[in-house]
C-alpha cells in the first residue's frame, strides 16, 4: 500500500459541498481509503490573485494505485465534479494535487512529486501539517519547518471548519 497526501481546493459554487463530494468520489475509487482529512480552511487566491476566496484540504489516502494511476483519479474527480479548465491558477470548482508518494521524488512528463510548489503555499502547508502532527520523512519535515517562518496572516490562511466532521468523512461516522 502507498502513503498518499492530497491537496483539495475549490473557489467556485458550493464550496463546501464540492469538498464533501470530492471525498466522496474518492472513497468509492477501488483499492483506496480515506486515513485523513484536515480542518478546512479559507485562503486568499494565490497566483491569479483577482478571485474569490478558496477553501482547502488536505486529505491523506492509502492506496494500491501507482502514482500514475492516483494522479489519474485525481483528475478524473475534478471531471466528475465538472471541472472546465479555463486558465493556469484561474477559478475552479474542483481541484486535486498530489503533493507526496510515499517518500518518492517523481519527475514524468505529467507528474512531479513533491508538488512542485507545495512549500511555498500556506494553503497547502497548514492543512498538510495538520494531519501530519508527527512529521516523518525529509519531506514532511521541511514542510513542517517552512511553515514555521510563515506569518498565516499575511499568507490569508484562516481556519474555517474545525475538522472531525463526520459529514465530510460518510464512512468514518
Ligand atoms: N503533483 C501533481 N499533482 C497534480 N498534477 C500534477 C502534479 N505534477 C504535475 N501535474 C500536472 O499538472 C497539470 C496541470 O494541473 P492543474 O491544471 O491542476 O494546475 P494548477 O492547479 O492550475 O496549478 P498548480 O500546478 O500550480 O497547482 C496536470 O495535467 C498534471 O499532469
Ligand atoms: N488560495 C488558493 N490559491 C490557489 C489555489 C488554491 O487551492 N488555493 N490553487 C491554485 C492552483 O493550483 C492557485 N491558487
Amino acid at each position: 500500500m502507498n502513503d498518499v497526501y492530497i491537496s483539495i481546493g475549490t473557489n467556485i459554487g458550493e464550496r463546501y459541498a464540492n469538498l464533501q463530494r470530492a471525498i466522496e468520489l474518492l472513497m468509492e475509487k477501488e483499492g483506496l481509503e480515506v486515513i485523513g482529512v484536515s480542518s478546512i480552511y479559507e485562503t486568499a487566491a494565490v497566483g491569479f490573485t483577482d478571485q474569490a476566496d478558496f477553501l482547502n484540504i488536505a486529505v491523506h489516502v492509502r492506496t494500491s494505485s501507482s502514482s500514475c494511476e492516483m494522479l489519474k483519479i485525481c483528475q478524473s474527480v475534478e471531471n466528475e465534479l465538472g471541472r472546465v479548465r479555463e486558465f493556469r491558477w484561474g477559478p475552479r470548482i474542483i481541484d486535486l494535487d498530489i503533493l507526496l508518494y510515499n517518500h518518492e521524488n517523481i519527475e514524468t512528463e505529467s507528474l512531479l512529486v513533491p508538488h512542485p510548489r507545495m512549500y511555498e503555499r500556506a494553503f497547502v502547508l497548514v492543512p498538510l501539517i495538520e494531519i501530519t502532527p508527527t512529521p516523518s520523512g525529509e519531506q514532511l519535515q521541511r514542510a513542517h519547518a517552512t511553515l514555521q517562518q510563515m506569518n498565516l496572516q499575511e499568507e490569508g490562511v484562516t481556519l474555517w471548519k474545525q475538522s472531525a466532521d463526520t459529514r465530510l468523512m460518510p464512512s468514518m461516522k
